[in-house]
């Protein structure tokens, strides 16, 4: 009974964790509401900074992906138990997204600063959609299996957890990625463009583009013909517009 109490506090935790890191990153990005965005902290050589940087950017992506690989899950689970697995992945990503936002260096050189009020509005409207985009991408494909709380809740009542698996709801009928979707737009959709920030929506979309290449391998591996269908009827990034419209209808 102790240890059923003491794994869903851990998966609250854990998930706790994750909103406080994708809460705080929406408010760093924007340098809005936060004590700390993407344009404040310690100054020094420039160099240095990028160092840091990519330092802190690179450790979160070897975390990231290393941890979500199936050989790495087998090998972890002869000591973590299966029922707080993606607890655990879940808040050392988040851990590792706090290391990032705390220790990020700041390169304050203006890459672009629309004026245009207009525009600027547009901007962070098309932000504002990224992350509405990606969160509503979450609970499309299974918000709480991904955040590693339905593992828990299953451990706390003993029943069997069984994984929602492949499928293709509405979003993911128009592209195949739309997670990462949301995430570069909204990494990328800002009035005011710093070094700094360009670097992270740099780093971060390459690491989306190299990160789903994996996930896609293990897709391929896992399911087969199927997921190989799908990718020859579904575009990774950018919807074509007139399969989606059809699509959306079927
Ligand atoms: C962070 S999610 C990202 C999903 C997708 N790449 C996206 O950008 O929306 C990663 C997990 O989603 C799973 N996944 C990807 N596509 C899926 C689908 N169509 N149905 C169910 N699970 C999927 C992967 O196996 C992986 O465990």
């Amino acid at each position: 009974m102790l240890r059923r109490i003491l794994a869903v506090g851990y998966g609250v935790l854990a998930y706790a964790a994750f909103l406080a890191a994708i809460v705080y990153t929406i408010g760093f990005l924007a340098n809005f509401a936060v004590p700390k965005g993407v344009d404040d902290g310690v100054t020094g050589t420039v160099w240095l900074a990028v160092a840091i940087d990519a330092g802190l950017l690179g450790l979160f992506a070897v975390q990231h992906s290393v941890m979500a690989r199936p050989w790495f899950k087998r090998w972890w689970t002869r000591f973590v138990p299966a029922a707080v697995e993606r607890s655990t992945f879940v808040l050392l990503s988040s851990l590792a997204v706090g290391l990032l936002l705390w220790q990020w260096r700041p390169l304050t050189a203006q890459m672009w600063s629309v004026e245009a009020m207009w525009l600027r509005t547009l901007l962070w409207t098309v932000c504002g959609l990224g992350w509405g985009l990606l969160v509503l991408s979450t609970f499309v494909i299974g918000h709480f299996d991904l955040f590693g709380l339905r593992q828990v809740l299953a451990r706390a009542r003993d029943t069997a957890y069984a994984e929602p698996g492949f499928r293709q709801p509405l979003l993911y009928r128009i592209v195949r990625h739309p997670i990462m979707v949301g995430f570069i737009v909204a990494f990328w959709a800002t009035p005011d463009m710093t070094a700094g920030h360009l670097l992270f929506a740099a780093a971060g979309t390459g690491y989306i583009l190299i990160g789903v290449r994996f996930e896609e391998h293990d897709l391929r591996r896992s399911l087969g013909e199927p997921y190989e269908r799908y990718a020859r009827q579904v575009p990774g990034f950018i919807p074509r517009v007139r399969a989606a419209a059809e699509r959306a209808e079927v």
